[in-house]
């Protein structure tokens, strides 16, 4: 089975960053509540949950997808693209070394955040503009293009992380609240989801789709479309601009 690194939040989730949205106040025990229920339904679901130590004094901690981008054997760690949540690489980097994983590191002045980075097949999109420089870019090219990656710069101006905007569908089919979406021309194929948590999907396993309940129109959509929507509440999340994807890394 594979393994989901986790981690679990910080009470001092409230204090995470936000940058597009307003910020409202977050309940910090329905975090907690959420997190184990998110968990969970990965464990449910054939994922082996990994924690990695917490990291308190970094009130972001929880989005440990953030902190890297795995690709076959190699894991590249993230200097995130925000100052105050570089700490959190380190705990992150140790455990997925500790997964087997090769490691290489985007290095100053370059700059990467996780969540700017898309896997489909072989080609990896990363999202330039938010937290992700060109630099950041250049060294991810050289490192995964090493491994046979096609790696794709695409603009990310009108939210926080490329994955904010699209993910894609277990086919390749890229999906996207399209007027969150800077460019959709960039995607082939692209379909356009009604609401902008159902651009937000974790695959599972076959035909299931991790999301938020916060996009019932878009998983009424994806069951038309055949796919089965595995749905959680991660309310307290949202509030600081996460998603499904951010709370875990996915190591396939
Ligand atoms: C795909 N997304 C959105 C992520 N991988 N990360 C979300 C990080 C949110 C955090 N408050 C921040 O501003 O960094």
């Amino acid at each position: 089975m594979p393994n989901a690194l986790v981690r679990r939040p910080s009470p001092r989730l409230a204090e995470g960053l936000v940058t597009h949205i307003e910020r409202k106040p977050v309940d910090a025990d329905l975090a907690v509540r959420q997190w184990h229920q998110y968990v969970d339904t990965l464990a449910q679901h054939g994922w082996i949950p990994v924690e990695v130590p917490p990291i308190d004094e970094c009130p972001d901690g929880v989005f440990i997808e953030d902190t890297m981008v795995v690709y076959g054997d190699l894991a590249v760690i993230a200097r995130a693209g925000a100052n105050e949540r570089r700490p959190e690489a380190a705990a992150a980097e140790q455990a997925v070394r500790d997964q087997g994983y090769r490691i290489a590191h985007v290095t100053e002045p370059g700059t990467f955040d996780g969540g700017d980075i898309l896997k489909v097949g072989k080609t990896v999109y990363v999202g330039l503009g938010g937290r992700t420089n060109a630099e950041g870019i250049r060294q991810l090219t050289e490192a995964l293009g090493s491994l046979g990656a096609d790696v794709r710069a695409v603009p990310v101006q009108k939210v926080l992380h490329l994955k904010s905007a699209v993910t894609a569908l277990p086919d390749g089919t890229v999906i996207g609240y399209e007027p969150l979406v800077d460019d959709p021309t960039a995607f082939d194929p692209f379909r356009a989801v009604p609401e902008e948590a159902g651009s937000h999907v974790v695959l599972l396993g076959e035909d299931r789709l991790l999301m938020a309940a916060s996009a019932p129109k878009s998983a009424e959509l994806f069951t038309q479309w055949g796919y089965t929507p595995v749905v959680v509440d991660i309310s307290e999340f949202e509030k600081i601009e996460g998603c499904v994807t951010c709370l875990s890394v996915r190591l396939r």
